[in-house]
């Protein structure tokens, strides 16, 4: 596995190792030991998630407040723009974000720890998004950063779309970065 140091220092990109062969190919997407090996640290996944979405569409970017989950995110079909923004008071990378594409070709994964905000954008006609979380569902304390907070920079692949972003309502009115810390 092949493990790519971002501009926040627990942020990882993990390219795991591809056999390909006549049949296909084979890879190993999650392996404890090589998982916490890459990151530094044990983890403990408790929930695996699947969403399916279209071109377009904008999830995120979600964050929990009570609970905090890590994330290991991956697109197994599909192209996605996937971010991860800081958004722990005390650190250094505070307000600063890593974005990359993940796809069904580079494999990429991206593991997100607990207390950063996370969405992506579908580039894809459809995309499929498998996650690990380290913590459970925790509605009621759900929140959601706005996308396109001047504040976070995020230069979104917007050019790849014909037209506007799908959200959902509540996604729509996410805090600014602002809002989030008054
Ligand atoms: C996230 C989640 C949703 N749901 C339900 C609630 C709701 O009826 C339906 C759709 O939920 P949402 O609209 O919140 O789904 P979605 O917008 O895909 O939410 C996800 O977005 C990405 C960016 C993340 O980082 C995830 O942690 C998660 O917040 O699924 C669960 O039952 N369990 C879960 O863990």
């Amino acid at each position: 596995m092949n493990v790519i140091k971002t501009a926040i220092a627990d942020v990882f990109i993990l390219e795991p190792k591809v056999f390909g062969d006549a049949r296909g190919f084979f890879l190993e997407s999650w392996n404890a030991q090589a998982f916490n090996a890459a990151i530094g640290h044990e983890v403990a996944f408790v929930q695996d998630n699947h969403s399916r979405s279209r071109k377009g569409v904008l999830r995120g970017l979600h964050f929990q407040r009570v609970r905090p989950q890590g994330k290991l995110v991956r697109v197994p079909i599909g192209r996605v723009y996937d971010v991860a923004v800081d958004i722990r008071p005390d650190s250094p990378t505070f307000g600063q974000h890593v974005g990359t594409e993940l796809n069904e070709d580079n494999h990429r994964q991206l593991w997100i720890p607990p207390g950063l905000a996370h969405g992506f954008l579908v580039l894809s006609e459809s995309a499929d998004f498998l996650y690990k979380t380290t913590d459970f569902y925790h509605p009621a304390s759900e929140a959601t950063l706005l996308w396109n907070d001047p504040a976070l920079k995020i230069d979104w692949p917007l050019h790849e779309l014909s037209d506007e972003p799908l959200l959902t309502d509540k996604d729509r009115q996410g805090l600014t970065l602002a809002e989030l810390l008054a």
